[in-house]
């Protein structure tokens, strides 16, 4: 290209060093051939269509916003009645069209709740209206007083036997229902958390299904208050969703209204819980928790991606003699901020792939009435979404500043998803609230692990993602016998290290909380050590679950080898990283963690002509990464320069109050000078 700017050839010379079938990675990265087929086919079809643009996004007010997320919602439904589509393909079209609003939360969190809640009959009843959208739905837990400790919500649900109905109230401010997504402005009904009070008490926290709205003009039903809860962080991002407030002034539902699978409020009012765990009322939360982490890899995907081939582009110093410049991807120091984080979408996409295949063997077990694996999804779910929403979030934050100045436009991309994505943290679950969760499973098998092997080694052993902690003999003493760089290749090397490492901090946690005075002041006073300790473990369960992902066939030529070299990335990094754990508790010594370290610099460079082709494998179009910077063809600088003239800003030459507010100014200091 002209203008000693970006060169449109630049990315096809950085495909051509690829040493990898890219076709063979977009299936290891989709899961199979027809996921590919199916995702690239959705998202040519929501690129083509104009209604589902999105570049002008960030300089809509909130009120043309919300009406465009209300047309594009409307549109795609009516698309995915056309053209018959099946949920597959549903779904992958509403990802595509990627703007947050009230259909996530109808079909993320209302419909699996009445699924996962509600008896044959209640699903009967509610499902086909909410499959065909004759009623919108929301799920309405969280409180302006409480989020995190769902037991001290407020709201009433109290049985009056002489009509057969709940009535439904807010007693208090902080009562009110505060955050709901698509609550505000859209939805007729939602699942509402309430305490459940009959024959004068308390029976806790059960969801029912309440009426919001009329169904004739969308009118609040009487004795209900809704509204929006206000704008949040960013320019566009989350403000296309009416995140909503509610409060209930003695509104009466059906007896049959609240949600009877787990238990049930006779006609004569008396309370009935059936034979399954209580915690299935949580059951929803830890539904999307799991897709919360296949999400995950998306969001941080589309931030490497951007990074990744404008860095590629970017081209800045040593040129002393009129050479060319360097290309920004060259330098060792973006490689080594970079790479990490190509690493982690492929190791969090892998994990996302295992746990959506243990929360569908945990839900079938749940069918046949075996509750036995229930602990371990709540602690696999709550941990891998608390480590992987927090890094994803740091990491789009990085790939921002990776892109220098240019990274900080609106026209770049990452504003807007770091905007979205920065709540994951927070909703479903904040995470240090999650991770203390998985701390309270670790220290108690830590502290049964103790008083076993203090005896004979009987009893109970640990299964599932916590087996390696019945290994507590060796891993307590093992040393790494890592002695050059390169046996930092060996998988087995990597697993017993990080293995030795999340026990060790679990156990040194569980004996300084048995010096405590009591169990409960321990673990107050050591919990940030407790946080410590679970995230070592659910880095753990990534790391193996990318080792046992490789040990699975996966074809195409060079694909498994490029996935190796990014899973001794990934894993390398981490050491590197929390270096400090490793060597507090003897696992390795300073000289492997060095060598750890000079193996990631050979494993960078090795990367590096293939950092473009491992982007594209991710295989998103143009309209879906939404960045000038991230183009697929590399031709930045025009795409930059065009993208400038449509802020509104720029609609006049001369600005509105230059009249009122610049002129004078300007003017006045002529007359001063003239003094
Ligand atoms: C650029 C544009 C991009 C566009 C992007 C496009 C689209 C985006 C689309 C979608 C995005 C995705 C989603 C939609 C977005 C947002 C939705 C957000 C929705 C929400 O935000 S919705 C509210 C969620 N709100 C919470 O998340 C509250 C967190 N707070 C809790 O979750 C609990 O309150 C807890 C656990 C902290 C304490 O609970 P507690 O006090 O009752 O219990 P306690 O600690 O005493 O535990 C007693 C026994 O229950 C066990 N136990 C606990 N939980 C369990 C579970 N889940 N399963 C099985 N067992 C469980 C324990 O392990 C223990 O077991 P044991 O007794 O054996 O030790
Ligand atoms: C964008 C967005 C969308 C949402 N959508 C919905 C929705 O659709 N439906 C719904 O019901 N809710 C929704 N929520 C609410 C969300 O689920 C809660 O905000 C979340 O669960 C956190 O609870 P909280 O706000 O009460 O935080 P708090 O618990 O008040 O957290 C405040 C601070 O206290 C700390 N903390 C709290 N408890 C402990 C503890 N025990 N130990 C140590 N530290 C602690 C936290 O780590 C945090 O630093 C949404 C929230 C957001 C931001």
């Amino acid at each position: 290209m002209a203008d000693g700017g970006g060169e449109p050839d630049q990315l096809a010379g950085e495909r051509a060093t690829a040493q990898f079938d890219v076709d063979g990675m977009k299936v290891a990265w989709a899961g199979s051939r027809h996921a590919v087929e199916v995702a690239d086919r959705m998202a040519r079809l929501v690129a083509s269509d104009p209604v589902f643009r999105k570049d002008t996004r960030t300089m809509l007010s909130r009120k043309e916003l919300f009406k465009d997320t209300l047309k594009k919602a409307a549109h795609a439904w009516k698309r995915i009645v056309e053209l018959r589509l099946t949920e597959e393909e549903a779904n992958l079209l509403r990802l595509y069209v990627d703007q947050p609003g009230y259909v996530d939360l109808h079909w993320g969190m209302f419909v699996p709740a009445i699924k996962g809640q509600g008896t044959e009959e209640q699903q009967k009843k509610w499902l086909p209206m909410a499959y065909k959208f004759q009623i919108i739905g929301c799920y309405a837990q969280t409180e302006l007083g409480h989020g995190s400790n769902v037991q001290g919500l407020e709201t009433t649900a109290t049985f009056d036997p002489s009509a057969d109905e709940f009535v439904m109230h807010s007693p208090t401010l902080t009562s009110s229902k505060w955050w709901p997504g698509g609550l505000g402005k859209a939805s007729t009904h939602a699942v509402v958390y309430a305490r459940l009070i009959t024959e004068g008490k308390d029976y806790g926290i059960h969801g029912f299904i309440v009426q919001l709205r009329s169904l004739d003009d969308h009118s609040p039903l009487p004795g209900v208050t809704l509204g929006d809860i206000g704008g949040k962080f960013g320019s566009g991002a989350y403000n296309s969703m009416d995140n909503g407030v509610l409060r209930f002034d003695h509104v009466r539902i059906p007896r049959d209204q609240m949600l009877m699978r787990l238990s049930q409020v006779t006609r004569e009012g008396k309370y009935v819980h059936s034979d399954v765990p209580k915690q299935l009322l949580y059951g929803t939360m830890v539904y999307v928790r799991q897709t919360i982490v296949a999400d995950a890899s998306k969001a941080l995907s589309r931030a490497v991606c951007i990074a990744v081939r404008y860095s590629a582009i970017r081209k800045q110093f040593g040129s002393q003699d009129g050479g060319p410049e360097t290309q920004v991807l060259n330098y060792k120091t973006q490689q080594s901020r970079l790479f990490p984080l190509l690493a982690s979408a492929y190791a969090y996409r892998f994990v996302g792939q295992w746990l959506k295949w243990l929360y569908t063997d945990v839900t079938q077990k749940l069918e046949a009435k075996d509750y036995s694996t229930l602990p371990e999804a709540h602690a696999c779910t709550a941990g891998l979404k608390s480590v992987t929403t927090s890094a994803t979030a740091d990491a789009i934050e990085e790939c921002r500043k990776l892109c220098g100045g240019h990274g900080y436009l609106n026209s770049s991309g990452l504003p807007e998803l770091f905007a979205v994505y920065v709540p994951a943290c927070t909703y479903e679950g904040d995470n240090v609230v999650l991770l203390l969760q998985v701390s309270v499973v670790l220290h108690l098998v830590a502290r049964f692990l103790m008083k076993t092997v203090a005896q004979v080694a009987t009893g109970k052993q640990p299964v599932g993602t916590i087996a390696y902690m019945g290994n507590i003999q060796h891993l307590m003493q093992c040393k790494s016998a890592v002695n050059t760089a390169e046996d930092w290749l060996n998988p087995a090397a990597i697993k017993e290290v990080f293995e030795a490492r999340a026990l060790r901090m679990a156990v040194n946690c569980a004996q300084n909380i048995s010096k405590a005075p009591s169990q409960e002041e321990g673990f107050s006073e050591l919990s940030p050590d407790l946080l410590e300790a679970a995230v070592a473990h659910v880095q753990l369960i990534i790391v193996t679950k990318f080792i046992e992902k490789l040990q699975e066939d996966i074809p195409g030529p060079g694909v498994k080898e490029q996935l190796q070299k990014l899973c001794s990335i990934y894993a390398l990094h981490l050491l590197h990283k929390h270096l400090g754990d490793f060597l507090s508790t003897g696992c390795i010594t300073a000289r492997q963690g060095a060598l750890a370290n000079e193996l990631l610099g050979k494993l960078y460079a090795q990367v590096r002509p293939n950092a473009v082709a491992l982007v594209d494998a991710f295989d998103y179009t143009d309209h879906y990464l939404g960045s000038v910077l991230g183009r697929y063809d590399g031709d930045v600088y025009p795409a930059l320069y065009e993208e400038a003239w449509k802020d509104p800003l720029n609609e006049t030459v001369v600005p509105d109050g230059y009249q009122e507010h610049l002129r004078p100014l300007l003017k006045q200091q002529l007359k001063l000078s003239r003094l």
